[in-house]
């Protein structure tokens, strides 16, 4: 299984296009909704998502609700696309017409300067509408795809806000996938302690106050993966580096870490690692889940714990970044159009699609998958398999 994403923030739409999926899997449009209204929200973003309704067209593919073994397209249009129609146009400009809001202001934290250098653009639009964190939307529909592929086999995945300019949420450890997305619900904060989240949308709420920007942390769970899933044979096949690329993809994630993570660093190996049980019911388990469900480049079958930094929004309203005009080359503070102050909460949803894309296509590439009831029946099968190993 593999995707595609096309389209600019203020282009037409954008697209995603999903190929390898089985066939005979139910899907279902409102399924995709409800992952991209999720994405939308959080407290702190900007005017931009008062403009969008994202919803998806799904226009290939999919037949009175069943996959048919083809690619899979999915199209989200941008209402904000009628605002900027002249500026985004394909055609050529009638002689003499001048383009309108060009950018020769880079903003650093973004790909303007790079973008620019790289592909020679001297207007750096042509490269900020594609880098923008609009694209995200085109990947939790493709996420919320495999999400539904995904929780019609028994796994499930789940992402939340764990810490807001270093205001963690509480710790608790035995909440099942399913307890954690109620938790989280429409607010992709994971609120377990009220006395949390009110502090978190006072942060945010401060940073826009002074026209400021702050990060956090977000955390995935994923729950229901048998233990085998991924390989140790090769670089390219251990599912720790396929999430830890997914993760860092996302726009303005900067680390990330399995279970204890970092803290390994701190801690000696009796603390750090998971130890081997048995009984009859549950075949093979571990005691703890300090490593996160991942050893050797696959799944243990513990629940998957992955964590993403995001680095505070670079585009600052009342407190611009210094910069350099391109075509001056004179100093200028960067361009400001409007901007999120905290997009955390809604970064928080993106992590959990792009992993469970990642799981998916991991289980699909594992188990014969070319029609969703044999899929399930090999993944059922397996499960017994390694229960009774
Ligand atoms: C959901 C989401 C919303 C974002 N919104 C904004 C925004 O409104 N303004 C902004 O300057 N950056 C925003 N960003 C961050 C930029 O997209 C990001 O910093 C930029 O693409 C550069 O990527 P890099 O930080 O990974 O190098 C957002 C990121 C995400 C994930
Ligand atoms: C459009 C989305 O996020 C955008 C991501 C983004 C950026 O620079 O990454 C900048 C802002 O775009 P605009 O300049 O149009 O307001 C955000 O609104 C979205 O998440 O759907």
């Amino acid at each position: 299984m593999r995707y595609l994403t096309a389209g600019e923030s203020h282009g037409k739409q954008l697209t995603t296009i999903i190929e390898g999926l089985p066939s005979q899997m139910e899907l279902k449009a409102e399924d995709i909704n409800e992952s991209l209204r999720r994405r939308q929200g959080g407290h702190g973003r900007g005017k931009r998502m008062q403009i969008e309704k994202d919803t998806v067209d799904i226009t290939s593919g999919v037949r009175h609700g069943y996959t048919l073994g083809s690619p899979v397209s999915l199209v989200i249009h941008n209402d904000d696309f009628k605002h900027w129609t002249d500026i985004m146009g394909a055609d050529p400009l009638e002689d003499g017409a001048k383009l309108r809001r060009v950018v020769t202001k880079p903003r650093p934290g973004h790909a303007d300067l790079n973008g620019g250098l790289k592909y020679g653009h001297r207007d750096m639009r042509n490269v900020l509408e594609r880098s923008s964190a609009r694209e995200t939307g085109a990947r939790v529909a493709a996420g919320a795809v495999a999400k539904s592929l995904l929780e019609q086999l028994g796994i499930y995945v789940t992402g939340y806000v764990k810490e807001i300019a270093g205001i963690r949420a509480e710790e608790k450890n035995d909440l099942t996938a399913k307890e954690r997305a109620e938790i989280s619900g429409d607010s992709p904060v994971m609120v377990l302690d009220s006395n949390v989240e009110q502090p978190m949308m006072d942060a945010i709420d401060e940073a826009k106050k002074v026209g400021d920007s702050i990060g956090g942390i977000c955390e995935v769970y994923v729950e229901g993966l048998p233990a085998g899933i991924g390989s140790y044979v090769h670089y390219d096949r251990k599912l720790d580096s396929k999430i830890a690329a997914s993760v860092v993809s996302i726009n303005a994630f900067k680390g990330v870490e399995f279970g204890i993570g970092f803290e390994a660093a701190r801690l000696n190996g009796s603390e750090v690692h998971d130890e081997i049980a048995w009984n009859e019911e549950d075949g093979y388990h571990r005691t703890t889940n300090r490593l996160g469900g991942l050893e050797g480049g696959m799944s243990t079958g513990m629940p998957i714990i992955v964590r993403g930094v995001m680095k505070p929004i670079p585009t600052l309203m009342k407190r611009p970044l210094q910069s350099v005009d391109i075509e001056s080359k004179e100093p200028f503070k960067a361009t400001v159009e409007r901007s999120d102050a905290c997009a955390v909460p809604a970064a928080s949803v993106v992590m959990e699609h792009v992993v469970a894309f990642e799981i998916a296509k991991a289980v699909t590439e594992q188990f014969s998958s070319d029609r969703f009831p044999q899929l399930k029946q090999a993944i059922d099968q397996y499960r017994e398999e390694i229960r009774c190993f």
